[in-house]
C-alpha cells in the first residue's frame, strides 16, 4: 500500500528551490513536471525521481541506481553541489532529507506507476534498482545486444598457424607478453578492447593486429581499415601514433596497411549536422572489415550506440582506451564497464589454453576462471596491458599514476610530505612535483606558471616573420607544452578564477580573461560544424598584422593551419587552465594539475589520475593541504550502468 509524502506537492516545491538555486538543471524539472501533468498529484514522487534520474543524466551516469542512493544520496546526486553558495545551502534541503521524505518502498513506488516500465513510458526500471530515462535504456540494450552478438563471431584460427605470426612481428621470447595475447585474442574476434594506462603498448599492439589480420585474410585485397577515435585532437594523435608505430614494421607489411588517417567517430558515422541521426546505421552499415576506436574511454552510451549499430556483423570492432580514467563528459562510462574486473582475467580455461598456444605460453592460472565466459562475457575479449614502455613505471609520472589508481596510500603521504628528498634519493622520481600553497595566488605558483607559459609570451613577442605558418606551427606546439588543470570549475582554485589570474600574471591588468586579446589561448566547448570545430578544440589568438583584425588560430581536421576570426567562435572559454575533465584525449609536456582547498565529492582518484596521465614528461601537483589529496586518492567514482548485467527485458 503507497501512502502520500509530507505535504501536498512538498517535494515538488523543493525541486523548485533545488532548480532556483542553479542546484538542478531546467530540463530536469521540466520532466517532474511532464510526469505530474500527465499523472497528477499522486505521482509526486514519481516525478522527483524523475527529476533526479534527468540530473544524473547531467552528471554522466546513465540512470539513477537505487542502491547507490540509498547508501550516499548527497554524494551519489552532487547535492549539494560543488559551487553550492552559503545562501543556497541555507534555503535547500540536502538530498538525503528531501529523500527521507519518501516513506514508501523506492522501486515498489516506481514499478507501480504508470510513467515506468509500461509500452513508451518515460522511464523504466531495470532489476528493481536502475531508473533510466527510456532513450538511455534503449541505449544499452542496443549496446549489450550488439557487442554480445558481435563476442559472438569467432574466426576458426589455427593457434599453432597463428604463433608462426606472432612469433614474426612480436619476437618470440620466453616471457608472457599480453600485447601478443592481446593480438591473438583480436585475431579470433569480432569484438576486443584493449585497455591500458599511457605508452603500454596500445597502439604497437594493434599495428602489429592489423598485419597479423591482413597475413591471415582469404582474399589478397588490403584490409578495408577504418580508425577513429572521440575528438579531432584524439583524432590526430591516433594518426600520428599509428604513423610512428608503421615505421618500426618491415616495409612490405606497412604497404598493406592503406588506411592511417583516424576520423572523429562523428565523421566515421557521417553525421548530419546537428541530428542526432547519422547516415551509417542498421539500414545503412559503414564498409568496413575493422574498425578500431581510440580513446573509448570517452565515448558516452548514445555514441556507442550508434557506433555498434553502423557495423555490419562481420566488421571487427577494436576499442583502445584506459579504463581507469574519467569516463567521457557526456553519460555513458561504456568501457569502464565492459572492462569492469580486467586486472584479473577471468578468463575461461578454453580460451586460456588457445592463446598459450599461440603464444607458447601458458598464461598465468590466476587469470584462470573457469566461470568466467558466464559472469564476464566481455572480459573474454579484453586485454588489460599493464606496462608502461613510455615512462617504466618505477619513475615518476608512471609510479605516482599507479599508487593513485591502486588507491595506495602509503607512499604518496610519504612523497606529498618530501617530494624533493624523495627526488634527491631517487632521481628517476625528479619528473614530479608536490607543490603546497596557501592561496591560489601564491607567489610560487604564479612563478611556476609564469615559467611554464614563458616561451609561448616568447613566441608571440616576436610575431610572425616572413613565414606565418611556421610561426603559428610553432604556437600549437608550445601550447602542447604547458597546461594548468583544475580540478574544478569554480571558487578561489577552479579554473575560471585560476584563468582570471593567469591572464593578469602573463598580460596585465589591460586585458580581461574572457575577452579577445592577442595571446589568449581558448578551448571550444560546443561542437560548431558550420566552423568545422569540435568541443575540445584548442585555439590561440594572433596578431597577425597591427592593421588586421585579431584571428584564432586552430589546428584543422586535417591538420592544416586555420586562421578565424573572432567573431564566428561562439562557444568557448579561456584555456591557459582547463579542467581535467576537459583534458581527457590530449597530453601537455608539462602538466600542472591544482587541487581546490576543499574537500568535494567529485575529488577522485579517477580525476586525479586522468590529471596526472596527462603529463608526458613533467608533473607538478599544486594543493593546499596533504589530506585532500589523500581524500581524494581514497575517493572512487561509483559508476551507474547495467551494461554488463545480464537482464530480463521490459518492453
Ligand atoms: N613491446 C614493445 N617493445 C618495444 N617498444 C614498445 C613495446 N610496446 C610499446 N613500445 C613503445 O612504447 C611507446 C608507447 O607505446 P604506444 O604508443 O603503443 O602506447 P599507447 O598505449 O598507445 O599510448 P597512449 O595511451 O599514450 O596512446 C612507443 O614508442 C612504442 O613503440
Amino acid at each position: 500500500m503507497l501512502r502520500r509524502t509530507g505535504g501536498p506537492m512538498q517535494l515538488m516545491t523543493i525541486l523548485r528551490t533545488w532548480y532556483a538555486h542553479k542546484w538542478l538543471r531546467a530540463i530536469d524539472l521540466s520532466l517532474a513536471q511532464y510526469v505530474l501533468e500527465k499523472l497528477g498529484e499522486s505521482a509526486e514522487e514519481v516525478a522527483f525521481f524523475a527529476a533526479l534520474a534527468s540530473h544524473q543524466l547531467g552528471h554522466g551516469h546513465p540512470c539513477l541506481d537505487l542502491q547507490h542512493l540509498r547508501r550516499n544520496a548527497n554524494a551519489v546526486l552532487q547535492l549539494p553541489p560543488e559551487h553550492a553558495s552559503h545562501e543556497s545551502r541555507h534555503a535547500c534541503l540536502s538530498a538525503e532529507q528531501a529523500l527521507a521524505l519518501i516513506t514508501n518502498d523506492w522501486p515498489e513506488l516506481l514499478a507501480a506507476s504508470a510513467a515506468v516500465n509500461v509500452a513508451s513510458s518515460p522511464m523504466v526500471l531495470s532489476a528493481n534498482r536502475r531508473l533510466y530515462l527510456r532513450r538511455y535504456w534503449r541505449y544499452e540494450q542496443i549496446i549489450r545486444h550488439d557487442l554480445l552478438a558481435r563476442c559472438q563471431n569467432i574466426t576458426a584460427l589455427d593457434p599453432v598457424v597463428l604463433k608462426q605470426t606472432l612469433d614474426a612481428l612480436f619476437g618470440s621470447s620466453s616471457q608472457l607478453s599480453w600485447q601478443r595475447v592481446a593480438c591473438a585474442m583480436a585475431a579470433r574476434s569480432g569484438f576486443t578492447i584493449i585497455t591500458g594506462g599511457p605508452g603500454t603498448g596500445k597502439t604497437y599492439t594493434v599495428v602489429r593486429l592489423l598485419a597479423t589480420l591482413q597475413q591471415h585474410r582469404e582474399q589478397q585485397t588490403p584490409l578495408r581499415i577504418r580508425l577513429a577515435a572521440p575528438t579531432g585532437k584524439a583524432a590526430a594523435r591516433m594518426t600520428s601514433s599509428i604513423e610512428k608505430e608503421l615505421q618500426n614494421l618491415p616495409e612490405d607489411l606497412v604497404d598493406t596497411i592503406t588506411e592511417r588517417q583516424a576520423v572523429t567517430l562523428h565523421r566515421l558515422l557521417g553525421s548530419s549536422g546537428h541530428s542526432r541521426e547519422f547516415r551509417h546505421n542498421r539500414r545503412n552499415p559503414l564498409l568496413a572489415d575493422v574498425v578500431i576506436v581510440d580513446e573509448a574511454s570517452m565515448v558516452d552510451i548514445e555514441m556507442m550506440a550508434a557506433l555498434t549499430q553502423a557495423l555490419a556483423p562481420a566488421t571487427r570492432l577494436i576499442l583502445l582506451g584506459d579504463k581507469d580514467q574519467l569516463a567521457s563528459v557526456e553519460a555513458g562510462a561504456v568501457l569502464g564497464q565492459l572492462c569492469e574486473g580486467a586486472e584479473q582475467g577471468h578468463y575461461q580455461r578454453e580460451l586460456a589454453d588457445w592463446l598459450a598456444q599461440s603464444h607458447g605460453i601458458p598464461l598465468p592460472e590466476d587469470s584462470i576462471d573457469d566461470a568466467g565466459a558466464a559472469r564476464w562475457p566481455y572480459l573474454q575479449h579484453t586485454v588489460m596491458l599493464h606496462e608502461s614502455r613510455r615512462f617504466d613505471a618505477e619513475r615518476g609520472i608512471g609510479k605516482l599514476a599507479h599508487e593513485i589508481n591502486a588507491q595506495q596510500t602509503q607512499w604518496l603521504e610519504r612523497w606529498l610530505a618530501d617530494a624533493r628528498g624523495m627526488a634527491a634519493e631517487n632521481p628517476a622520481l625528479a619528473n614530479i612535483n608536490a607543490m603546497s600553497i596557501n592561496s591560489s595566488g601564491s607567489r610560487r605558483f604564479r612563478e611556476l606558471v609564469s615559467e611554464g607559459y614563458g616561451p609561448l609570451l616568447q613566441l608571440l613577442a616576436q610575431g610572425p616573420g616572413t613565414d606565418v605558418d611556421v610561426w603559428g606551427e610553432q604556437l600549437l606546439q608550445q601550447l602542447e607544452r604547458f597546461q594548468v588543470l583544475a580540478a574544478v570549475r569554480s571558487g578561489d582554485w577552479g579554473v575560471e578564477r585560476l584563468n582570471q589570474l593567469i591572464t593578469l600574471w602573463l598580460f596585465g591588468d589591460t586585458v580581461s580573461a574572457d575577452k579577445w586579446f592577442a595571446g589568449r589561448a581558448v578551448m571550444i566547448t560546443q561542437n560548431d560544424y558550420s566552423v568545422d570545430l569540435r568541443n575540445g578544440d584548442i585555439g590561440l589568438a594572433v596578431q597577425l598584422d597591427p592593421q588586421q583584425p585579431l584571428r584564432v588560430l586552430f589546428r584543422g581536421s586535417n591538420g592544416r593551419l586555420r586562421w578565424l576570426l573572432p567573431s564566428r567562435l561562439t562557444h568557448l572559454e579561456t584555456a591557459f587552465a582547463m579542467t581535467i575533465h576537459k583534458s581527457q584525449g590530449s597530453e601537455f609536456s608539462h602538466t600542472v594539475v591544482v587541487l581546490p582547498e576543499h574537500d568535494s565529492p567529485i575529488l577522485t582518484k579517477e580525476l586525479l589520475y586522468t590529471g596526472i596521465t596527462r603529463a608526458s614528461e613533467q608533473l607538478t601537483l599544486v594543493y593546499r593541504s596533504a589530506e585532500r589529496v589523500i581524500a581524494a586518492t581514497q575517493r572512487r567514482i561509483e559508476r551507474s550502468g547495467g551494461l554488463t548485467i545480464a537482464e530480463e527485458r521490459h518492453e
